[in-house]
């Protein structure tokens, strides 16, 4: 795979513009020397193997089963959401709720385009050769019957009007001259038809203009409102309920007495929307098995994601829930650093649960390892390009597992990014992507896969609003 941009260009690391002094800045602070190492491997504890990979699990059942390889996770997630996608209904918006949705129809044009012959010049519609009379009174765009030419006339026009019928060509204003008989004299060759946009030349009524499964970006818009549609057929977003579990939790202020802030409460909602979901307001359950029961009974939501939790602490109430609710664990913990005991749930044959870990990189990995692509199949978004670039420095891998690493993108090479460490947003905060390190490492110039982060590519205002 070919490395799909270079945001700075070659030799951007010797030339310091002022933007490549922001990022020279946010590097230092999360480079510098007196952080942590990338984080060491952990040793693994032995998993016992069970049944198939990527086979459903009750949730009741051995809990020590082996972790889902990382890609393999991805790709039971896809899966899952395929299933689901295939239920799912489109519906009608107006245009202007449409951006960032995907097309359940083919856009056929509801009109000809043009859907009359236009003027594409500001000057004279002429009839037959010249020099022409002129007519009195010109004609403007948005005018209904611009009437008709006889065979030595001409009248002015402006770009957009209606040509009237007979018109045989349309002389631009800087190609004429009139004398003051209101005759005129064409200053050069004035072809056939020039300068007429004519009726159905882009389209006809009818044409198929763009495919379902089109993402709506503003110039599909455009060519929606030109083609004569007010609302359009997408396929809706998914609706994503935010579970934020964790009595140490704290919603504001600074940290105090073990209590923490929650990170992940203001991270995950605009994330999730990035990529296609559609978000209420987040919960804060607390620690409490019962709210934990309940809500997750009554929701109604598409894609239910919980936060922490996931793990087999005193108070880690997911797995036990989830049994009692008899969902079906899709993917029960993923070899992946860090992460590893995010798991992907099937609560009803239309509604999943991704449970991310509560550390907030592994919850990142988690949103991005399983949570994304179950969101972008239910949104029928089309998968990113794969992409992969050169790191600018080591990046050592775990003994079994996949290990995601924030980096920086510099020039046509990837700069791995230190405080990576699974409790750590440092480093996430200032990446670009995340590097997909295979068990065995990735060498200082080896390429690794790459995983965008949506604003990366699109910048923030493009991916949230
Ligand atoms: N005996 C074992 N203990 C743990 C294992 C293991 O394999 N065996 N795995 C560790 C790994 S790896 C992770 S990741 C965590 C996953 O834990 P949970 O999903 O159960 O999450 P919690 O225990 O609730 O929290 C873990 C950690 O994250 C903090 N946290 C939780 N929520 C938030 C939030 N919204 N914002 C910021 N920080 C949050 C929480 O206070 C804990 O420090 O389990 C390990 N343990
Ligand atoms: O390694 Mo855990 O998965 O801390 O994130």
């Amino acid at each position: 795979m070919t490395a799909r941009r270079t945001p700075a260009g070659p030799g951007a690391e010797s030339v310091r513009d002022p933007e490549d002094l922001d990022v020279e800045e946010v590097l230092a602070l999360v480079n510098e020397n007196r952080g942590p190492a990338p984080a060491a491997p952990r040793p693994v504890t032995a998993p016992k193997a069970t049944g198939e990979r990527g086979e459903a699990v009750h949730a009741s059942q051995d809990r020590h089963h082996k972790a889902t390889p990382w890609p393999e996770a991805r790709a039971i997630a896809e899966r899952a959401a395929r299933r689901a996608a295939a239920r799912r209904t489109p519906v009608s918006v107006l245009l202007d709720g449409a951006l960032g949705l995907v097309l359940a129809a083919p856009l056929a044009a509801l009109t000809d385009l043009p859907s009359f012959d236009t003027s594409a010049m500001d000057g004279w519609a002429v009839a037959g050769p010249g020099p022409w009379d002129v007519r009195d009174e010109g004609i403007l765009a948005g005018q209904a019957d611009p009437g008709t030419l006889g065979d030595g006339q001409a009248v002015r026009i402006a770009t957009g009007a209606r040509v009237p019928s007979d018109t045989t060509a349309v002389l631009r204003s800087e190609h004429g001259r009139t004398d003051d008989k209101a005759r005129l004299y064409a200053t050069r060759e004035l072809p056939h038809g020039q300068d007429i946009r004519p009726r159905g030349q882009e389209c006809r009524s009818g044409d198929q203009l763009l495919p379902t499964g089109t993402l709506v970006t503003p110039a599909v818009l455009g060519l929606a409102a030109a083609a004569g549609y007010d609302t359009l057929s997408v396929v809706p977003r998914p609706r994503v309920d935010v579970l934020v579990l964790g009595d140490e939790l704290l919603t504001e202020g600074r940290p105090h007495d073990g209590l923490i802030r929650d990170a992940l409460g203001p991270m995950l909602p605009p994330w999730l929307r990035a990529l296609g979901a559609e978000v209420g307001a987040v919960r804060h359950l607390g620690d409490d098995p019962k709210a934990l029961g309940k809500t997750l009974a009554t929701s109604d939501a598409d894609v239910i994601v919980t936060t922490g939790g996931t793990a087999a602490g005193p108070v880690d109430h997911l797995h036990p829930t989830l049994d009692r609710l008899g969902a079906e664990l899709l993917v029960d913990g993923v070899e992946v650093r860090p992460g590893h005991p995010m798991l992907l749930a099937r609560m009803q044959s239309d509604q999943h649960l991704v449970g991310l870990p509560g550390n907030p990189l592994a919850a990142v990995s988690g949103l991005l390892t399983l949570a994304e692509p179950l969101l972008r199949v239910l949104a029928a978004r089309p998968a990113p390009e794969p992409y992969a670039m050169p790191l600018q420095e080591e990046a050592h891998g775990h003994p079994h597992d996949t290990r995601l690493v924030p980096v920086v993108l510099r020039g046509d090479r990837a700069l791995p990014l230190h405080y990576n460490g699974p409790a750590m947003l440092r480093g996430i905060a200032a990446a670009d992507a995340l590097a997909v390190v295979p068990p065995g490492g990735v060498r200082r110039d080896q390429e690794a896969d790459l995983l965008d982060l949506p604003w990366a590519s699109a910048g923030v205002a493009a991916c949230f609003t």
